[in-house]
């Protein structure tokens, strides 16, 4: 098969979707790889690496979208990318399609088979290619709170672990999922007082036991978001539902009961964020802006930022799937593998996905009707 490897374009986005490890295991494979020019400098892997482990290094990017059969990327393509695509071509990587109606659009009109990193399945349902980017950003999302709280970026100028005599800081997170976890264990590692919120009733069980009384949990209802929303120096949206646009937890209501200088951050903005003040998308050159007072941050790229780790962290879970695909055809792929089938989204101008259909108001088709 012929492989692209593209350079993202988004702002600050400096992952790579393929390393030169990678390259070589795909290229011993029988595989050509195909790598747009400095699309791994960002995560300090340069061509001749690539080159050495096989690949070719490409700098016309409509030349290597037009030969290559499968292209891997980290981020959902933006606009200037929707023409590049052509029919049955497979796009493998993030998507987000819920809260994306034209990116939708574009690669159904294209005919693309869309396969997500983020609704691809493991076992017990867990989600094994977006829980790497997970851990880095619920880990991001309390050192970045951390900063904006401080008074020079604007915060109430509080410190997360307080100091003797004075007290930590109250850290909220909504969602006790793998953002909700690793940003726990860092507000706790740095001496915060942490609560957890969701619905699951098994998860809560589950962190109550591995963080002891360390952090309070809390079952997820109106009524104790509220509560714990008004309390929080950082508030971190973190709740998923796959595939499907995350549910508005927090009000706008519930934000102007926050302190002045307190912080949101709503990892949950790749899927259209879950709290009703976070109305827009931020990037890594202008990440907050202010409203009631409350620094709100959402960055919908937030692993970009740290590429290095994050690249090696997403190609550890990405490139055996991968290999998959190549080896096999997609359809052999997602038919010997029902986790992988789970990624694909869109095919042939249609939504393969329940929710993600849902999302866009469009009709549903079983993946396996298709095949
Ligand atoms: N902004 C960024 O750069 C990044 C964003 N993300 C996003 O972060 C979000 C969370 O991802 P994960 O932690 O991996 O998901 P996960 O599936 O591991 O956890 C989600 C948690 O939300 C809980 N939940 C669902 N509905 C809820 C409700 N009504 N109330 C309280 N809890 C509820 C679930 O029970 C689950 O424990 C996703 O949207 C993901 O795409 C992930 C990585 C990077
Ligand atoms: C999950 C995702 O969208 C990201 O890592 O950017």
């Amino acid at each position: 098969m012929i492989i692209g490897v593209a350079k993202e374009i988004k702002n600050n986005e400096n992952r790579v979707g393929l390393t030169p490890a990678g390259t070589e295991a795909l290229c011993k494979a029988g595989h050509t790889v195909l790598i747009e020019k400095n699309a791994g400098g960002g995560s300090g892997f340069q061509d001749e690496s690539y080159r050495k482990a096989g690949g070719l290094i490409m700098s016309d990017k409509k030349a290597l979208f037009a030969e290559a059969e499968m292209i891997i990327k980290v981020k959902e393509p933006l606009p200037e990318e929707y023409e590049l695509f052509h029919e049955g071509q497979i796009l493998y990587t993030y998507l987000h399609l819920a809260p994306e109606p034209a990116l939708a659009k574009a690669l159904l009109s294209k005919k693309v088979v869309g396969i997500a990193y983020e609704t691809i399945e493991g076992p017990n349902h867990s989600l094994p290619l977006l829980s790497p980017m997970s851990e880095v950003a619920g880990r991001m999302a309390v050192q970045i709170g951390a900063q904006f709280l401080e008074k020079p970026y604007g915060g109430k100028g509080v410190l997360l672990g307080g100091v003797p005599g004075v007290e930590a800081a109250q850290v909220v997170i909504i969602g006790g999922g793998i953002v909700g976890a690793n940003a726990a264990k860092m507000a706790v590692g740095l001496g915060a007082r942490v609560t957890i919120i969701d619905r699951s009733l098994e998860r809560l069980r589950y962190l109550a036991d591995i963080f002891g009384s360390r952090v309070v949990t809390v079952m997820s209802n109106s009524y104790n978001i509220a509560n714990w929303v008004r309390k929080a120096d950082l508030l971190v949206g973190a709740v998923l539902i796959p595939g499907a646009k995350a549910p508005k937890l927090v009000s706008r209501e519930m934000v102007e009961t926050m302190e002045v200088g307190s912080v949101i951050v709503d990892v949950a903005i790749d899927q259209g964020g879950s709290i009703e003040t976070v109305d827009r998308i931020t990037t890594h050159s202008e990440p907050t802006y202010t409203q009631y007072g409350v620094i709100h941050y959402s960055v919908a790229n937030m692993p970009g930022a740290v590429a290095r780790t994050s690249t090696l962290a997403l190609t550890n879970a990405t490139l055996d799937y991968a290999l998959q695909i190549a080896n096999k055809g997609w359809k052999q792929a997602v038919l010997d593998h029902p986790g992988l089938a789970k990624g694909v989204n869109v095919l042939d101008g249609k939504v393969t996905y329940q929710s993600v259909a849902a999302a866009l108001n469009t009709v549903y088709y079983q993946l396996n009707e298709l095949l």
